[in-house]
């Protein structure tokens, strides 16, 4: 079938750069860098137009507006990319409550999709916070909501911290 082919330009830079920083910072000097916009961001912002918002001891706030080339085959925007969202903000909640040398990564995330996002849905916000942080396991649960308020999604996560 023959349809009209659309493009988007991502322009992102090098995601080594930050992740370098973070290992010499606290988590949330990291994540307040990042909302300052004095670290490059990682390059899945820039291909979700997502950016940090707020950050501070255990919660931050995420913004995004997804697009059409965000879409499934059944004409709304992917599970997954919504599911990304919360496991970002999931993880740099996390990431707000360990002390510098302290490292993390997501163990497994449990979603509830309570409405559907399309491309005309405009921005979204996604708060994460921790549940309870930990030397080896934190716990944090998110939220997605849309421009009215109404939720989209909630999540569940687990985190495994350890030493950089
Ligand atoms: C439909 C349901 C699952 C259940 O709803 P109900 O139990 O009936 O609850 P309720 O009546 O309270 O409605 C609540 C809200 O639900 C919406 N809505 C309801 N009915 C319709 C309808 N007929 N048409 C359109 N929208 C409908 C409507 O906004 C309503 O809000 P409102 O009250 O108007 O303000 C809803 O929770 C939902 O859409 N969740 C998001 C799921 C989702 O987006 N998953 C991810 C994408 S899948 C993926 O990517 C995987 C994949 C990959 C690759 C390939 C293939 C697949």
């Amino acid at each position: 079938m023959d349809t009209p082919t659309r493009t988007k330009t991502i322009e992102w830079q090098d995601p080594l750069v930050g992740a370098e920083l973070a290992k010499s910072m606290s988590g949330l000097a990291f994540l307040e860098a990042l909302v300052e916009g004095r670290i490059p961001p990682p390059p899945i912002l820039a291909l979700m137009n997502l950016r940090a918002v707020s950050a501070e001891f255990g919660r931050v706030e995420f913004a995004c507006t997804p697009d059409e080339s965000h879409y499934n085959p059944i004409g709304t925007v992917h599970g997954g990319f919504v599911c990304t969202v919360l496991d970002s903000v999931l993880g740099c909640a996390t990431q707000t409550t360990l002390p510098e040398g302290q490292g993390y990564t997501s163990l497994e995330i449990k979603v509830s999709y309570l409405r559907p996002v399309l491309a005309d849905t405009g921005e979204l916000r996604a708060i994460g916070v921790v549940t309870k942080p930990g030397r080896r396991a934190a716990f944090a649960e998110g939220r997605v909501e849309d421009s009215e308020g109404r939720l989209v999604a909630t999540a569940t996560g687990t985190l495994l911290v350890f030493p950089h």
